[in-house]
């Protein structure tokens, strides 16, 4: 039995528009791309902080806490990498259609894998943010001490040393965290929605 041809697509009686116009803006997808330690945590959730002071509808998916719920049991892998991008286009797919602005924290190393999932969304939904800082003062942060251990070989396969990050070709923004300061980033993303439209409708 082919169980595609037996799965019909159900459309919503609320569309995304309906939504739109109840919260008084659009959705879209804030897709924070960059090392570990390159600051995607640390910018989604004060980009969150800020839209939450706004009253826009909001949430962060964060690389850590997905794979430790939906995402448990994928490692770091080629293969499992490109699963889990996937499943965050999907997931970020229902924010966008339940009219929220949702930024998503993933190293999401690989060009395709980013380009796929740009695809399964309308143009203007989906914001390529590259957290640009070398591979060095990442290293200095250390957050959680990952790279020391990926150095001492405790762990295999650490992007930026075992594993390649291949740079966004053209993402709507490049914020530089060793040049930028936090609060002239947030207000730099905050201008680019208020100048795209997506923070009215
Ligand atoms: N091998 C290896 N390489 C990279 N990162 C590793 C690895 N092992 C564990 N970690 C921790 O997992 C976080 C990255 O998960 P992601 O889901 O964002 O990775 S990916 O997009 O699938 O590449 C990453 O979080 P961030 O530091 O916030 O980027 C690390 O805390
Ligand atoms: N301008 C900046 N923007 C974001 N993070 C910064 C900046 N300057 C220093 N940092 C620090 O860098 C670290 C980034 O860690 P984190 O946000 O967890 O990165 P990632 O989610 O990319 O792994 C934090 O300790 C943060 O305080």
């Amino acid at each position: 039995m082919n169980i595609k041809e037996n799965i019909i697509w159900h459309k919503s009686t609320v569309t995304k528009v309906d939504r739109h116009r109840l919260n008084n803006h659009r959705s879209c997808v804030l897709w924070f791309t960059g090392l570990s330690g390159s600051g995607k945590s640390t910018l989604a959730n004060a980009i969150d902080k800020k839209l939450y002071d706004l009253s826009v509808r909001s949430y962060v998916l964060d690389g850590d806490n997905i794979r430790q719920g939906l995402n448990k049991g994928l490692g770091f892998n080629n293969d499992d990498r490109k699963e889990n991008i996937r499943r965050i286009g999907e997931v970020s797919k229902l924010f966008v259609d339940g009219g929220m602005i949702v930024s998503t924290a993933f190293i999401s190393p690989f060009q395709e894998d980013r380009e796929t999932v740009r695809t399964m969304f309308n143009n203007d939904e989906f914001i390529e943010i590259y957290v640009k800082c070398p591979l060095n003062i990442c290293e200095t942060r250390d957050p959680k001490g990952l790279y020391k251990k990926a150095r001492n070989g405790e762990i295999q396969h650490f992007t930026g040393i075992g594993s390649p990050y291949e740079e966004p070709d053209s993402p709507e923004l490049v914020i530089e965290t060793d040049k930028h300061s936090l609060k002239d980033s947030v207000n730099l993303i905050i201008n680019y929605l208020i100048d795209c439209g997506l923070l009215c409708i």
